[in-house]
């Protein structure tokens, strides 16, 4: 018992990125806003039924998530009812709501309880030409309005630069003060079409950084992952001085999607020593979106992919059958996730052994040498892994056989 707990103690569940300790970075000071509801549900295809939503929202309630972004409450009726119950469940998270920059869209939401809404604007060339028809001044002379409204109806206030990172930085920093002065809460960069890498991500929040008081106004950042940066592009505006950072399960989202909840959590653990949030249900979490959203997760998917603890390597295997530490950073346990021991073209002697042990077998020399021949051919012929049930007969036909 004495060394089991020496043992816990000398091999945590994780192993921490102590480099970390030779990079100087600011203190991470953030919160997470999952937008799984709203952006996740943009996703071509998804529309979550209410319980899907109500259910996704406890859940990630349960983790400790300080902001659900519930919906986008103009897009229909059922989508109002939806939002406003959320903002109703009791939660501990903080319940805000989509707006365009209309008083209209703002008047919806206030009506829906939320905590705050996040109403947002582009402000790019691309956007005000192609798509508004109208000048920055009048769109941004509507967007204030919305804001002030949302002011005075007692609601907090997000005001979201869509397009921000193909927005002159100048027009994107004035945009943030006017809001500002007006007393919105956070302000967002939102990276919507996924252009930013982690080097300009953490230069444009610098910006914005020393433009705004931030003790009065948050900075948010959302992450698209068009580039599949949206996880390291929101990790570098968090150690920048971003606040309050978006994701979504599975990283669900408009076209390639958003950073992924699952991967942000363990980063915030692994390099920052965020601890704060209960990571043990995120794999079941995963499944409940991927069955709600009918998306598939890919199967390395880091962190709640099938793979992402599954091993065939013979020397990996070996390794890990002593520790699995060895080769994993985190045990699956951690996010209730689970280990899978592969046969397959790879598997060596050690972990052959290990299997079979494990499925009740111990075989002698001459037996053992004949399914390790066995398992080779079949897996390299028929280019495949040999499960346990096939395992067990090929052992059972070795040991009538020999
Ligand atoms: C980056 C993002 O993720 S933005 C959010 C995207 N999400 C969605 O679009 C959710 C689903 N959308 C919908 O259900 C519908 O598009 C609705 C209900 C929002 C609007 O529907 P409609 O009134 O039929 O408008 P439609 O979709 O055809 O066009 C969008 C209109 O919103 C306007 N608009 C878009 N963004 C904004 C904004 N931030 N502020 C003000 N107006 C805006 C467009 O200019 C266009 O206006 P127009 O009708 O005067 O040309
Ligand atoms: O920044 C935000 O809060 C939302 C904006 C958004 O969804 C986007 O631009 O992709």
């Amino acid at each position: 018992m004495k060394n089991e707990t020496h043992h816990e103690e000398q091999y945590p569940e994780y192993c921490r990125n102590s480099l970390m300790d030779f990079v100087k970075i600011k203190d991470i000071d953030i919160e997470v806003c999952d937008v799984t509801l709203r952006d996740g549900e943009q996703t071509p295809g998804v529309a979550f039924s209410k319980e899907q939503k109500m259910s996704i929202a406890q859940h990630l309630d349960d983790i400790g998530i300080e902001v659900i972004e519930a919906g986008f409450p103009v897009v229909s009726e059922a989508e109002r009812d939806v939002v406003k119950s959320i903002a109703n469940m009791g939660l501990d998270a903080r319940i805000c709501c989509l707006c365009r920059s209309t008083q209209k869209d703002v008047e919806t939401a206030v009506d829906c309880d939320v905590d705050f809404v996040s109403i947002f604007l582009a402000m790019s060339d691309l956007h005000l030409k192609y798509k508004y028809h109208k000048s920055l001044e009048e769109m941004l002379d509507v967007a204030m309005n919305a804001v002030e409204y949302a002011k005075d109806h007692g609601i907090g206030v997000r005001f979201a630069a869509e397009d921000a990172t193909r927005t002159p930085i100048p027009r994107l920093i004035d945009a943030f003060k006017m809001a500002e002065e007006r007393n919105a809460d956070y302000v967002s960069i939102a990276d919507t079409v996924g252009i930013l890498n982690p080097i300009t991500a953490t230069y444009l929040v610098d910006q914005v950084y020393n433009a705004i008081d931030t003790k009065k106004t948050k900075i948010c950042m959302h992450c698209h992952d068009d580039l599949g940066l949206a996880v390291a592009n929101t990790l570098a505006a968090a150690e920048a001085g971003a606040f309050q950072i978006h994701t979504t399960v599975n990283g669900i989202g408009e076209r390639a999607g958003n950073a992924a909840l699952e991967e942000v959590l363990m980063n915030l653990r692994i390099q920052y020593g965020v601890d704060r949030y209960d990571l043990h249900n995120l794999v079941d979490l995963s499944e409940e979106v991927k069955a709600a959203s009918k998306i598939d997760v890919a199967i390395n998917k880091s962190v709640v992919g099938q793979n992402a603890f599954s091993h065939e390597s013979g020397i990996h295997v070996a390794a890990i059958l002593e520790n699995p530490r060895t080769y994993e950073l985190f045990l699956p346990e951690m996010v209730g996730g689970k280990r899978n021991l592969i046969v397959g073209k790879h598997t060596g002697t050690k972990a052959l052994a290990g299997i079979i042990k494990d499925i009740g077998y111990e075989l002698g020399e001459a037996d053992f040498n004949a399914l390790f021949d066995q398992v080779k051919v079949i897996t390299e012929t028929e280019q495949r892994s040999v499960d346990r049930d096939e395992l067990e007969v090929l052992v059972q036909s070795v040991l009538k056989n020999n």
